[in-house]
């Protein structure tokens, strides 16, 4: 077995777990592998029995008091048992499980571990998992790794498949030069790759960590510079030779450019006047303006007969600009076609898209990743805006040049960097900031809260409703889990429900859901239909729905800063005063301290320099900044200064080796290979 090897190739994959394994992503060994662990979690200390006063995942020390009970029902067989204190006790029960029943001696002490739920007055533990004391004691050294899953797929059998990986596979390569791992103090891939999913202690686990998240940097910017070495400079297609179209809008917005939006887009106007194809990028804070910088560029292509595509990360918001362009066309009166393509279009529509596509040299094509596939072909097309998350890279620009095509590009961005760290990742770009928002705006009002200021959190909710504005709610989870403590839209969504009891109208979305119900639901938010809407943080990146004037967020410790930011940047998007409840779970020190970052200011790149400021090695527990950046576990916030030493160990190699030809660089040179094949399989 290898890392390519198929996941069926693992000891107990059959047809239908490797199912659900591709539906996280998982096709070979090496894909499970590269699964890393989301999160965390520690065995707790065990509790007796009378400590257990409310729901949670416990461990639960006692005496089993009399021999366990099996049952029959014609359903299903039930083991149940009781463990009792003094104080109390905790009701124990197994479905399906009848073997249980024997491994249980009565009078014996175990620890069992699992969720508690309260039935009537009665504290009940459904499947817990049973440990001696000797074993529990062992179990509470290691850190279990949570992994991200789907439906039928549980966290045990990823585990257990990942276990099971390591046993079968040899894994003896190491592509980094020996020099450059002593130089940074790393420790081997092999090390990395084990610790990363079952650290034996937390040191183990910041070691394997460092290793890995020097690794995606190093390999990433290598990438990068040496496709640049390799770049020739790709000349610029497309004349400008006509822009009265932008006064003209400019002339008829209902309001004026800040002076942010016009700085940048004079910058765009000049790069895409200059004689080799633009390459830049806009970072702009949430709700800065960027959509009509991108109109506007995107209108001038047309004015001067290119067509021009935006790629959206989402099918939402795919929907939303297209909905947006549509508007402003017809508001100046500008005679352009705009285009949808997007995956969920059906094939009649798909195939009208096409069509138009080939008719339209001047169009406006707007969609999602379906836009750089093999049926899309363009005319002319002299624009790609792309955002961050599919950032357009020279694999990409290479994926289209094999079309025949050299668009300018522009790589919209929400996430703020420090420009420090900007130059290194985008260094193959131009940059322009977008430093204010709107001035007529209203800061958002924050605060941070416990969970009993709840009750006081919907009353505010139902005010605001009532005077036609609506809220968010956001939950960390889509469904309840049984390793981590946090909330899920599909039980809140109920609780939310109960509580109005029909007074207002709630909606739920979550990303597992199919593209046509997000559509549906979101359409229903925008429209006023839906005036609470429960949902993960899908709505996180760009939904602009100006009436919502409330974002409340569910466990906001659990969220990165940068992250809690664009989440609250959903709202303050019009003209009324606009409030985002953070409803801390944790009331940790480290938790009010981040948290007050955001309660103190609005504007995002103060707040990102902030959180690395607050940030040390090792606390990255079940916080994941900047998810939406090309990395899968390297964070750019938290991880600034490995990024600054995989800059610098990049150019020092480069300089000695540029073409990775050294007998020393061989297998770093095959690896990059492989990941640049990879990466052009989109
Ligand atoms: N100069 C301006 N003055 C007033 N309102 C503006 C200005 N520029 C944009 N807007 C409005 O501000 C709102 C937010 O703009 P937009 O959707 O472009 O934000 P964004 O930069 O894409 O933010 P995000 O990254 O959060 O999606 C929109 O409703 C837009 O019409």
């Amino acid at each position: 077995m290898n890392l390519e090897s198929p996941i069926t190739e693992v000891k107990g994959i059959g047809a239908k777990t490797e199912k659900l394994m591709n539906k996280i992503g998982v096709y070979t060994v090496g894909d499970i592998l590269l699964h890393y662990p989301r999160d965390y979690v520690r065995f707790k200390e065990p509790l007796s029995a009378g400590e257990i006063t409310q729901e949670g995942i416990y461990a639960v020390i006692g005496k089993i008091t009399s021999a366990p009970v099996l049952k029959r029902t014609n359903r299903m067989e039930i083991v149940q048992a009781k463990v009792r204190d003094t104080a109390g006790s905790v009701e124990l029960i197994w479905f399906r499980m009848p073997y249980v029943r024997s491994q249980l001696k009565s009078q014996e002490t175990y620890i069992f571990y699992g969720k508690v739920k309260q039935k009537g007055r009665q504290f009940c533990m459904e499947q817990p998992q049973i440990y001696t004391t000797e074993q529990y004691q062992q179990k509470m050294q290691t850190l279990q790794p949570v992994y991200a899953r789907t439906d039928g797929l549980s966290n045990q059998m990823i585990t257990k498949t990942i276990l099971q990986a390591f046993e079968e596979i040899s894994l003896s390569y190491e592509y980094l030069p020996e020099e450059i791992r002593k130089k940074e103090g790393l420790c081997e891939y092999n090390f990395a790759i084990r610790q990363i999913h079952f650290p034996e202690n937390m040191e183990s686990l910041t070691i394997a960590r460092k290793r890995l998240v020097f690794d995606e940097f190093f390999l990433f910017i290598l990438n990068m510079q040496m496709q640049k070495e390799k770049k020739i400079m790709i000349p610029n297609d497309f004349p400008i030779e006509n822009e009265t179209v932008i006064p003209y809008i400019l002339s008829h917005l209902p309001y004026s450019l800040t002076k942010a939006q016009k700085k940048c887009f004079d910058e765009i106007l000049t790069d895409m006047k200059k004689g080799t194809a633009m390459q830049r990028l806009v970072q702009g804070d949430v709700g800065s303006g960027k959509t009509i910088v991108a109109f506007l560029c995107m209108a001038l292509m047309g004015e001067n007969g290119h067509q021009s595509a935006l790629m959206a990360p989402t099918e939402v918001l795919a929907r939303q600009h297209y909905e947006t362009f549509m508007g402003m066309c017809e508001r100046f009166s500008l005679d352009r076609k705009v285009i949808l393509l997007t995956g969920s279009l059906t094939a009649k529509e798909k195939r009208r898209a096409y069509e138009d596509m080939q008719m339209y040299q001047d169009a406006m094509i707007i969609g999602t990743q379906a836009l750089i596939q093999e049926k899309a072909i363009y005319q002319n097309l002299g624009l790609v805006i792309t955002d961050e998350q599919h950032r357009f890279g020279v694999r990409q620009r290479e994926k289209l040049a094999e079309k025949g095509l050299h668009p300018h590009v522009l790589v919209m961005s929400a996430t703020p960097i420090p420009r420090t760290l900007a130059i290194i990742i985008y260094g193959d770009m131009d940059i322009s900031v977008i430093d204010e928002v709107p001035a007529k705006r209203l800061p958002n009002k924050n605060c941070v809260v416990g969970t009993s200021y709840r009750k006081t959190a919907y009353e505010f909710i139902r005010k605001e409703v009532q005077k036609g504005h609506q809220a968010y709610v956001i939950c960390p989870l889509v469904e309840e889990s049984e390793e981590l403590e946090a909330e899920n839209v599909t039980d809140y969504t109920k609780k939310l429900e109960a509580y109005y009891g029909g007074g207002l109208t709630i909606g739920c979305l979550n990303g597992k859901m199919k593209p046509a119900e997000k559509n549906k639901v979101m359409d229903a938010f925008a429209a006023n239909e839906i005036q609470v809407l429960v949902s993960t943080t899908v709505v996180e990146v760009g939904v602009n729905v100006p009436n919502a004037t409330v974002m409340m967020i569910e466990n906001a410790e659990r969220f990165g800063l940068a992250q809690l930011h664009q989440l609250r940047g959903r709202v303050g998007r019009g003209d009324a005063q606009s409030y985002c409840i953070m409803v801390d779970h944790a009331q940790s020190k480290e938790s009010k301290k981040r948290l007050d970052i955001l309660n103190r200011s609005n504007d995002g790149f103060f707040i990102a320099r902030e959180d690395l400021k607050l940030r040390g090695p090792g606390d990255f527990f079940g916080i994941r900044q900047s998810g939406d950046m090309a990395f899968q576990i390297a964070d750019i916030y938290q991880d600034a200064d490995v990024l600054k030493r995989a800059a610098d160990a990049v150019k020092e190699l480069l300089l000695k080796d540029s073409m990775l030809e050294k007998e020393e660089h061989r297998k770093l040179a095959a690896f990059v290979e492989s990941t640049m094949k990879e990466q052009m399989n989109l």
